[in-house]
């Protein structure tokens, strides 16, 4: 598990350590980290270090001193340095001072732009130090078009510039880094919205926050912690002892959902599945280990609930949701169940409120519950969680899932292939058989999300597939998770 701190607590820790290391070791420390990954990048990229050119976008604050300090180590190892300060009023001193000590050359963005322009764009490679945790908003216009000049290799400090730092939302032009050097543990901006995709590969490097930081605001699971909860048969085990995970989804109009979603609970752990529901003769057909009959009253005990997908907002699909919601055990609520939930309030007074309920919106299906999720995703998760006394997954190319005590974690998808009709009817089949195995709902929703995701990375394999190919590959992608829990412990 891997974490990630809110900036304010960043904060917090630097002023706890502030106490018995001054400011200007941390500045070291972390622009040494700076100018190791980038020598480390030059000389992957170009084939060495000596001779290669790198330029530093400057701005006001600390963010441009350590880029200033990471530009001083690398003269040592022979790279021609120029800084291009954006803001020569507010630059930091002594990091200039220690560059231009080391042969490091400077221009004014502003004073000599033509100049300023050909360092940046002849430089192998430039390091983004206009703002870091104090950024707010995007690029101004001399930032701007001093980054769209680069051709060489980007390395954001701390965070790229553009990217709001607790949000990861950007609001106009953002730097897009190969490689971001955060110091200390990530930031929000490195995991969620568009942060995630511009912070390109995000090292961590260690300046003695350590301690100081404490538990951090949002984990993200690593495939080695996703296979090592992932529910597996014991000798012990038969099909009731796994957990038996009940479906209620699809209509005629929608027999799809149900297939998908019922088939994934199939795939995703090896107990038993039931179908409720009017797309029994489909789901049977498809799926002829699945116990499927056409009413709820007749389901049959399970261990939790799958309701929603393809199911409708009419009387039958309302009769449905409280039925299930009325059983006391675990319910994942996806699609219809949550349109319903958000147009007939009363629903939830059926709701034990002890039982855990997993609700998957989408952003409209989020708007339609709790409101628009607005650019702060992880806020917006946590208040309907503890709202609704309900783990929220938000669904979307960062998935954010928050559990009611505040915890969250985020899954960050590889590419956007998930992203295509019917995939999420089999998100909500893999939570449901978690749930049935017996998994804490936080972590179910956040295992079922991270498999989901790789499931669609490796159907597509580079190429368009349709939800029934992401759901094929969902073994394949339990199997790779397991592996790296293997390979971990
Ligand atoms: N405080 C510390 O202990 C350490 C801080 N470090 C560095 O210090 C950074 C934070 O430094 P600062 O708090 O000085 O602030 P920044 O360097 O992030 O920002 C400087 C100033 O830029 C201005 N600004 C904000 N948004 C802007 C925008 N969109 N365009 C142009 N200018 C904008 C603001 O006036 C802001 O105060 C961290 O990101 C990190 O890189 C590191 O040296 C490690 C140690
Ligand atoms: N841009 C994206 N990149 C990666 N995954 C995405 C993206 N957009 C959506 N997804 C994922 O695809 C699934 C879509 O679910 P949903 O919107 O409910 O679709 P449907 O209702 O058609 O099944 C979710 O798991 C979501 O997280
Ligand atoms: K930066």
């Amino acid at each position: 598990m891997r974490g990630v701190w809110a900036v304010e607590r960043v904060r917090d820790a630097e002023r706890r350590v502030f106490e018995r290391t001054p400011e200007a070791a941390l500045m070291r420390r972390a622009a040494f980290a700076v100018a190791v990954r980038s020598a480390e990048l030059l000389a992957e990229q170009t084939g060495g270090t000596s001779g290669r050119r790198v330029a530093l976008l400057v701005g006001a604050g600390n963010n441009g001193g350590d880029a200033l300090w990471a530009g001083a180590f690398l003269r040592r190892r022979g790279v021609a340095v120029t800084a291009v300060l954006l803001a020569p009023d507010r630059v930091h001193a002594e990091g200039l001072a220690a560059l231009l000590r080391a042969g490091g050359r400077r221009v004014v963005a502003s004073g000599d732009s033509e100049a300023a322009r050909d360092a940046v764009a002849d430089a192998d490679l430039v390091i983004d130090g206009i703002v870091g945790l104090s950024g707010r908003g995007p690029l101004r216009p001399d930032a701007e078009a001093l980054v769209d000049a680069v051709t060489g290799l980007l390395v954001a400090v701390d965070l790229p510039s553009g990217v709001d730092p607790d949000t990861g939302a950007v609001a106009g032009p953002a730097v897009g880094a190969d490689v971001t050097v955060t110091f200390g543990g990530r930031k929000p901006g490195h995991v969620l919205a568009e942060g995630a995709v511009l912070s390109g590969a995000v090292t961590v490097a260690d300046i003695g926050l350590g301690e100081a930081l404490g538990e951090p605001d949002i984990v993200l699971l690593d495939p080695a912690d996703i296979g090592a909860l992932w529910p597996v048969p014991g000798p012990e085990d038969d099909k009731y002892t796994q957990g038996v995970a009940g479906v209620a989804a699809g209509s005629a109009t929608y027999p799809g959902a149900a297939v998908l979603a019922a088939g994934a609970a199939v795939l995703a752990t090896s107990g038993m599945v039931r179908y409720a529901g009017p797309a029994a003769d489909a789901v049977r057909t498809r799926w002829p280990e699945i116990v499927a009959t056409g009413s709820i009253a007749d389901a049959g005990r399970v261990q939790a609930w799958v309701v929603g997908p393809g199911l409708g907002t009419g009387a039958a699909g309302r009769d449905v949701l409280a039925h299930v919601l009325d059983q006391g055990v675990p319910v994942c609520a996806d699609a219809d169940a949550i349109n319903l939930l958000a147009s007939t309030p009363e629903l939830w007074d059926v709701r034990d409120p002890e039982t855990p309920l997993v609700l998957t919106p989408h952003d409209r299906e989020f708007a339609r519950l709790a409101g628009e999720v607005g650019t702060d995703r992880v806020a917006a998760a946590r208040r309907a969680a503890e709202r609704y006394n309900a783990v929220v997954l938000l669904k979307g190319h960062t998935t954010v899932v928050a559990a009611p005590d505040g915890r969250v974690l985020v899954n960050q998808a590889r590419g956007a292939w998930p992203a295509t009709a019917g995939s999420g009817d089999v998100l909500s089949g893999l939570i449901g058989a978690l749930l049935a195995a017996g998994m804490d709902p936080w972590l179910a929703a956040g295992c079922a999300a991270g498999v989901h995701e790789l499931a669609g990375d490796l159907a597509a394999d580079g190429a368009p597939i349709g939800a029934s190919a992401l759901l094929r590959a969902v073994p394949d992608a339990v199997r790779r998770v397991r592996a790296a829990a293997a390979a971990s412990a």
